[in-house]
């Protein structure tokens, strides 16, 4: 089954005909905590039903996770098994070429591919200048669309991140029409009245759902919102995303060029400043979240050995 939604210790499992509501087992949560891991929707799973519970006792390696550092360091799993991401930013006053330079690569380095999706279109007064201005400013090779999310006609021009078996998601900031975008795409009909499930206790609940179907046979999954995201990713896998820089760093004086006050960087020659400073941000942005909590509690346990260590000699010295 796959996972469709998650709220508190219920997670909803999808069979393609029917949702349940079903609960994990320990077993299987603490094996996925250990390795810093945790079910999200979009995962598969098998799942046994004992009477009329049912409990997901495997979880089957995701092919792909969306992932972010919780500001304890914590990694925090969002999503599962996407193909595509659909960047969705407003042609209105949302239009903020930095933060979509930073969703292409906190996606690009999960393996997952971005499609640029600026929507309201339709009330937009200068599409094709805007739709320029991200062509020059994004490596080739990123599709851009400018859509009316409102209309039908989205679908058609998203058709093909939507063939049988793709699993999208949408990623842009609160009122840009992600659940505008998600409705046209999924059909409207079928999110009226939620999911209706039977909780394991015999009486039926409405649920949530996060993951939607498409009449054409992909799925769509809602992911919350977004403010601030440090990206789970290392320094080299997002610098690699920046492929643009990665070539032109090739021609850099220096081997091990940082692109900032080195002469001679190709880089700073050719590349807008602005993608430049977007890019150093998000790399310290990375460096920063690199530790997991484990190294944080092993460094901790390495500070009391030391600090102890102190003390004795202090004591050993007062005493001698
Ligand atoms: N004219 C026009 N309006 C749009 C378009 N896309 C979204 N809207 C409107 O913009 C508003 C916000 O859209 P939502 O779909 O709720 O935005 P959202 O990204 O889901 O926002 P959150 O749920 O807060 O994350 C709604 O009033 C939509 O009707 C579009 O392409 N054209
Ligand atoms: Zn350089």
């Amino acid at each position: 089954m796959r996972i469709a939604a998650i709220q508190g210790e219920w997670v909803t499992v999808h069979d393609g005909l029917a949702a349940r509501q079903a609960r994990a087992l320990p077993r299987l949560l603490a094996e996925l905590a250990g390795g810093d891991d945790m079910l999200a929707v979009g995962d598969w799973v098998a799942v046994d039903a004992r009477g009329d519970e049912m409990w997901i006792a495997q979880r089957a390696e995701p092919l792909t996770q969306i992932a972010r550092r919780a500001n304890d360091g914590r990694r925090q799993v969002l999503a599962s098994n996407i193909d595509t991401a659909l960047l969705v930013m407003g042609l209105d006053l949302d239009f903020n070429i930095r933060r979509l330079e930073r969703y292409i690569a906190v996606v690009r380095s999960a393996d997952i591919a971005p499609v640029v999706v600026l929507t309201k279109a339709d009330i937009a007064a200068d599409v094709a200048a805007r739709l320029a201005e991200v062509h020059s400013r994004l490596p080739p090779g990123i599709p851009v669309l400018a859509l009316n999310a409102l209309i039908a006609d989205a679908a058609i021009a998203l058709a093909p991140w939507l063939q049988p078996g793709q699993t999208l998601c949408l990623l842009g900031a609160s009122g840009t029409g992600k659940s505008t975008l998600t409705n046209t795409l999924a059909g409207a009909g079928q999110e009226t009245g939620g999911v209706r499930s039977g909780d394991g206790r015999g009486k039926h609940t409405t649920t949530v759902r996060s993951l939607h179907q498409c009449a054409g046979g992909a799925c769509i999954v809602d992911t919350p919102g977004l403010r601030t995201w440090r990206p789970d990713a290392d320094e080299k896998t997002l610098s690699a995303t920046f492929d643009d820089i990665a070539a032109l760093a090739e021609h850099c004086q220096f081997r091990n060029c940082r692109h900032e006050l080195e002469p001679g960087c190709a880089v700073r020659r050719e590349i807008d400043p602005d993608r430049l400073a977007n890019y150093h941000k998000l790399l310290r942005d990375a460096r920063r979240g690199e530790r997991t909590p484990l190294e944080k509690i092993a460094e901790r346990a390495k500070w009391k050995v030391v600090h102890r260590s102190v003390q004795r000699h202090i004591r050993d010295k007062r005493s001698g």
